[in-house]
């Protein structure tokens, strides 16, 4: 079995929005893991505010990860999943709680706090993960695919409800996606991973509009 490797050497300003777009298998993927601290690199740091996370669990990193799967609990109700974002023991205060339905009001689901994820459409599924992340607060915003199951129309709102999250939030986010209009839409920069490398992050506009030899066979 060959071996994967992948190398990246670059800084996003803090509050940039960045997609993350490459071929298939390209490590785009690993590259948000490193980040998160799911892998750790074999040479070279991954720093934030001028700090190594080498030595910090991922947990304790500041970083808030949204997977396509959206990483919703089905036997917790929705108050229940965006109340993990604060506490994960679920025992909040009356201030927490408050803030709890602040955020479900503030993703446009207020009236289904008590409903199981199995009683909401994929995009309502979506703004329970978008509540949470608004809730936990890091700094860090990973996106993998968030909203690949949903339809153009429905994806597009999740972007502009995620550009007003990050907006006020101030978070830095990077965004894996298939779709090179996704990129377009949602982040001014994009990191280009392909042959191995992630590429420093670069305007996204003219570099869909000219795209490298590697980018344009796989945006086709
Ligand atoms: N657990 C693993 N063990 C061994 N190899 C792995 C593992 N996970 C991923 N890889 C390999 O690492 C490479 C990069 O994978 P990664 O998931 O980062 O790609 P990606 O760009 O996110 O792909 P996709 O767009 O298909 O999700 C691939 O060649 C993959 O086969």
């Amino acid at each position: 079995m060959g071996e994967f490797r992948l190398s990246a050497d670059f800084a996003v300003r803090p509050g940039a929005r960045v997609a993350v777009i490459g071929p298939s298998g390209s490590g785009k993927s690993t590259l948000l893991s490193l980040v998160a601290g799911f892998l750790m690199p074999d040479q070279g740091v991954v720093a934030w505010d001028g700090r190594d996370l080498g030595g910090v669990a991922p947990g304790k990193r500041p970083v808030s990860i949204l997977f396509q799967d959206q990483n919703l609990f089905p036997h917790l109700s929705v108050a229940q999943n965006v109340g993990l974002g604060v506490r994960p023991d679920l025992r909040l205060s009356a201030e927490q709680t408050d803030r709890v339905s602040q955020a479900i009001e503030r993703v446009g689901l207020s009236g289904m706090e008590d409903r199981r994820p199995s009683a909401l459409s994929g995009g309502q599924q979506s703004r329970v993960a978008l509540a949470r992340v608004l809730l936990r607060a890091r700094p860090v915003l990973l996106l993998d695919e968030p909203f690949g199951a949903l339809g153009p129309a429905l994806k597009i709102e999740m972007l502009n409800l995620l550009s007003e999250i990050a907006r006020e939030s101030g978070a830095t986010v990077l965004m894996v996606t298939h779709d090179p209009e996704d990129a377009r839409f949602f982040a001014p920069e994009t990191v280009v991973v392909e042959g191995g490398v992630a590429h420093a992050p670069t305007a996204t506009g003219p570099l869909l509009d000219d795209p490298p030899p590697g980018l344009r066979a796989y945006l086709g």
